[in-house]
């Protein structure tokens, strides 16, 4: 489905960023009383929101939700109708994004190194939905898939040689691990059309591309068209295509760009100017063959301030070094800070016992102190922020951490026997349980007498 098909979204309506103080402070506190903590929020009606801003953005491309992103079931649903296909990046996430409605047609399973049991599932998803597609960045992926008797809708992984994001471990166009490389790309992708209907190319540059590596994003873009114009070509280097040593040109659908649009974290960041990358995907892209629609794939755009993660301040730590604030949410549950030196913006919403037991004053009736958030994990870098200034938490205080709706539950873990946290979904302000809080039941689930009998080599699905 292309987004020109989706209802007619109206550009620019809804503000290109939330921040953290945007988010009605009595309103999360209700929530964090009634749920407890550590509690996401996923607001959906601002996950559509920015669903009709890339679509305002990308008349007439393929936009596909990267759905690593957040993979809850609600927001899948709301992203599937707001009209942009899934794009997956295991089985796991195929199952997902069927369950929430996607038809095979709206499908893109995008294989890196795929398990056998990945591709096993997937052969059998596309023999119901022919339609769906899967991208493959090596060539050992694709006899892979012709070994299970795939024949079907195939996109070519390129390795553009050029890549962007907010960190080196997210920065994916030039790493060897993904795609086929670009001067061999050409090559690949002809001897698969002997295999598979091919009918798409695909590169990513990575993933939190900011507003100052917009030059990388377009030097990909502009590669990328290259090699559509070049497979595409009814007649290369003047030869009559498919006629002796020339190769037959490829009736490819569309090249996609993939993902990585940035969003700001820190309170005074600009949001991207999205209709200005897009007009600059555009040019890079030109001019396109007829019929091959251009394509992106974001994630985080989608729904990273649509969410927020709740923890509640149990400890304060006067030391000589610095002051620590003790929270019940940590790595475990938000893994971004201590994985990439994440920013995240931080608010506290108070609530909290001041030192005389009674209530402490509002938030904004406090000085500002610098603070190191830490969680309850065990590892040093088990920190939400160093060294930032907050209004003085105090015990209870209720800390709201913003822009935590993309890659936060998702990279959520059971490290040190600690249950994933819950998380809530606000749909046109009704707010219900997307996601029960796990149980110290949940952490020793699958090591339980019932679940021995099963073998260890089964995904359980
Ligand atoms: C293949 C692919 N597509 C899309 C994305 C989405 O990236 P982002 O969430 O930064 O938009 C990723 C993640 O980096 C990816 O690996
Ligand atoms: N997990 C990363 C993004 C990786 C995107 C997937 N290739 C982050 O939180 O920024």
């Amino acid at each position: 489905m292309t987004g020109a098909d989706a209802a007619a979204p109206d550009a620019g309506e809804s503000p290109s960023v939330r921040r953290v103080g945007d988010w009605d402070a009595d309103r999360l506190a209700d929530l964090a009383a009634e749920h407890g903590t550590p509690l996401y929020v996923q607001d959906l009606d601002r996950v559509r929101e920015n669903c009709e801003r890339l679509l305002a953005a990308f008349p007439g491309a393929d936009v596909r939700y990267a759905v690593k992103a957040h993979t809850g079931r609600r927001v899948l649903e709301a992203v599937r109708d707001a009209g942009l296909d899934a794009e997956c990046a295991s089985a796991g996430e195929v199952d997902r994004a069927l369950a929430a409605g996607f038809g095979g047609d709206r499908l893109h399973y995008t294989a890196v190194n795929p398990p056998a049991r990945d591709l096993d599932y997937v052969v059998g998803v596309a023999e119901a939905e022919p339609d769906l597609t899967v991208t493959a960045g090596a060539v050992d992926t694709l006899d892979r898939l012709a070994e299970r008797g795939y024949d079907g809708r195939v996109c070519v992984r390129v390795n553009p040689g050029v890549g962007a994001g907010h960190h080196e471990k997210v920065r994916t166009g030039g790493a060897a691990k993904f795609g086929i490389p670009y001067d061999r790309a050409a090559d690949a992708a002809r001897a698969a059309a002997e295999r598979f209907d091919v009918v798409g190319i695909h590169a990513h540059a990575g993933s939190g591309i900011d507003p100052d590596q917009l030059d990388s994003h377009r030097e990909l873009v502009a590669r990328m068209g290259e090699l559509a114009r070049e497979l595409t070509d009814p007649d290369p280097a003047g030869g009559a295509a498919g006629v002796g040593d020339a190769p037959a040109p490829l009736d490819l659908d569309y090249v996609d760009v993939g993902g990585g649009f940035g969003v700001p974290y820190e309170e005074d960041e600009p949001p991207l100017d999205l209709p200005a990358v897009a007009e600059a995907t555009r040019e890079a892209v030109a001019p396109l063959p007829a019929g091959v629609d251009l394509a992106v794939e974001p994630g985080r755009y989608v729904v990273a301030d649509a969410g927020v993660l709740l923890t509640r301040v149990n400890t304060v730590k006067p030391t000589p070094d610095e002051r620590v604030v003790g929270v019940d949410a940590g790595m475990t549950d938000l893994l971004r800070p201590a994985m990439y030196d994440a920013y995240h913006p931080i608010r506290n919403l108070g609530g909290g016992r001041g030192s005389d037991g009674g209530d402490a004053p509002a938030p904004e009736e406090r000085g500002a102190t610098a603070v190191t958030v830490a969680g309850p994990i065990c590892e040093t870098g088990d920190t939400l922020c160093r060294d930032r200034a907050l209004a003085d938490p105090v015990r209870g205080d209720l800390l709201a951490v913003g822009v935590a709706g993309a890659y936060g539950y998702e990279m959520a873990s059971q490290y040190n026997s600690r249950p994933r946290p819950a998380e809530v979904a606000l749909d046109d302000g009704t707010a219900t349980v997307a996601r029960r809080r796990e149980r110290l039941a949940d952490v020793t689930s699958t090591e339980r007498a019932e679940t021995a009998t099963e073998p260890a080599t089964e995904g359980g699905r």
